[in-house]
């Protein structure tokens, strides 16, 4: 029985750059670039736990502005993934790294330079065409 996991991600956007994290050494999938987010608990909503998420991760409170498509990816045979994305502003906060080994601001045009976690890679391609579709950039 392959078991799921549910995770969330907050695309941060911010005058046409996104806030762009590299998971630490010691975290799995180590120095590979992700969206912040992290597991869904019990009884948590998937918006719950991203806005706790990322307060926890990264001392910022954010505002949900919507649910993008999720991607199903498995990384061993017996686990799988649901990484479940959504667009989000950043309301303030000072940003201090818990977990994370570094955060930047990234160009959307300059994403695709870094070195995503294999789950992000679908919902990278359909943010950027969702960005340029807008006008956004
Ligand atoms: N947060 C996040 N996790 C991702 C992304 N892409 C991706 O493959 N993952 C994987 C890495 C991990 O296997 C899993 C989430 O783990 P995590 O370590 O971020 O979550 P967490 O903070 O709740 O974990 P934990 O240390 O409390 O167990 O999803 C992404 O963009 N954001």
């Amino acid at each position: 029985m392959v078991k799921r996991i549910r995770v969330t991600c907050a695309i941060i956007l911010e005058e046409g750059k996104v806030l762009s994290a590299q998971r630490s050494e010691v975290m799995a999938l180590p120095l590979k670039w992700e969206f912040p987010g992290g597991k869904i608990e019990e009884n948590e909503s998937p918006e719950e736990c991203l806005i706790r998420e990322i307060k926890e991760e990264l001392n910022l409170e954010i505002e949900i502005i919507e649910r993008f498509q999720s991607n199903i990816h498995s990384y061993s045979p017996e686990k799988e993934i649901e990484l479940i994305p959504f667009l989000c502003r950043s309301l303030g906060g000072n940003l201090v790294l818990k977990e994370h080994l570094n955060v930047v601001w990234e160009d959307v045009g300059n994403l695709k330079l870094l070195d995503w976690a294999e789950a992000d890679i679908p919902i990278l391609n359909f943010f950027i065409e969702w960005f340029y579709h807008k006008g956004l950039c």
